[in-house]
């Protein structure tokens, strides 16, 4: 008899932006402590899982040509992780995984860790494992740190390295623009050019988080943006100068306020509506001073099967520099 080989499937995954990043100092594992909100934007990565003869990993789209495809790749250590913890050989999990990348590489988005956490919930589906989302979420955070959000997605409150969630109240969506960088930043040099800034001299530190979640709960974009705050964004500044420039553009072109996203270098500018933040990536896009702009909104949900391989990939609005 042959055997039936199950159709291949299809998972859409957010890209994050913290809307505050509180970094404590250095733990003895080389983590930091982190107090932060996270909120998951309608920028998304499909990753598609299915059963091949030749397994491997393949990317297109967004800075693919910076993305590893061998072992390296976290979509692929993500199905090992799965296989080795279901008992199947992680050496010969016999699926092959497709991205199709919309999120900047190493753009402090969570992009490879969305590309995780895709793989995870893809090939839980593929292989009808009957696994929870907690079981997943604990595969997720030996992963990396950012890998437990995207696969929750919505807004949360993130503490330990970021892996220990707390859903947030956020009323209404939140409009968004977003200025990819020429090039990305190294998650791991950011934090440790904050090491030697805080060495250095005593920058300022992000106050308590209260004060955020009330603006979440409120749904006031004008009360959210006086709030905006992120303690790696000095860092990514020193190491990427030009990001002040970003910074100042995003908000003479009509934003409310605008942060570095994470470690970097794309840099988020919170708008009023979506019209608003059309009108923003515009000027924005022509103000030369980053690659690529886009809208997006939030919150979204965290990753998610989308069905098979024709199902329809709405495009994130796009705006080219
Ligand atoms: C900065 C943040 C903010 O959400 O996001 P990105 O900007 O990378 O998207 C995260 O803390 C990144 O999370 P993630 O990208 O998953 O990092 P990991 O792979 O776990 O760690 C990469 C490296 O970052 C540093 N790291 C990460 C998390 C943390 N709480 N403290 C750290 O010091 C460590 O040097 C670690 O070796
Ligand atoms: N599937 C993947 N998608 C993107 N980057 C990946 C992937 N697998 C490994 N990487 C590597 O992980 C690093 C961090 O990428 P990414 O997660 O996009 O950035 P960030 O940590 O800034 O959010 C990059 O240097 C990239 O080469």
């Amino acid at each position: 008899m042959l055997a039936v080989v199950p159709p291949p499937v299809t998972v859409r995954v957010p890209a994050k932006v913290n809307l505050h990043l509180a970094v404590g100092d250095a733990r003895s594992d080389g983590f930091h402590e982190l107090s932060t909100v996270f909120q998951a934007l309608s920028l998304t990565d499909e990753v598609t899982v299915g059963v091949a003869d030749t397994p491997g990993v393949e990317v297109h789209g967004e800075g693919a040509s910076s993305v590893p495809t061998g072992p390296s790749n976290l979509a692929w250590r993500a199905v090992r992780a799965l296989a080795e913890h279901v008992g199947r050989d992680p050496d010969e999990p016999k699926v092959r995984v497709v991205i199709r990348k919309a999120i900047p590489v190493a753009g402090g988005m969570a992009g490879g860790s969305a590309n995780a956490a895709a793989a995870l919930v893809g090939l839980a589906a593929l292989w009808r494992l009957e696994l929870g989302r907690d079981d997943l979420a604990a595969i997720a955070m030996r992963l990396g740190s950012d890998v437990p959000f995207v696969l929750h997605g919505g807004t949360a409150l993130g503490t330990g390295r970021g892996e220990r969630l707390v859903p947030v109240l956020s009323r209404h969506s939140f409009h968004w623009v977003l200025a990819f960088d020429r090039r990305g930043l190294s998650t791991a040099q950011v934090y440790q050019e904050l090491d030697r800034l805080r060495a250095d001299g005593d920058p300022p530190r992000l106050g308590s988080v209260e004060p955020m979640l009330e603006a979440l709960a409120s749904g006031d974009p004008r009360q959210l943006a006086l709030l905006l705050g992120n303690d790696l964004q000095a860092a990514a500044v020193s190491l990427r100068p030009g990001l002040r420039r970003t910074l100042r553009a995003g908000v003479s072109a009509g934003a409310l306020a605008g942060a570095v996203s994470g470690s970097g270098p794309t840099c988020a500018f919170l708008c009023p509506d979506h019209d608003s933040a059309v009108e923003v990536a515009t000027e924005l896009s022509g103000a030369g001073v980053c690659r690529t702009v886009r809208v997006a909104h939030g919150p979204v949900p965290g990753a998610r099967v989308i069905g098979g391989d024709d199902s329809p990939r709405p495009a994130p609005p796009e705006v080219h520099a």
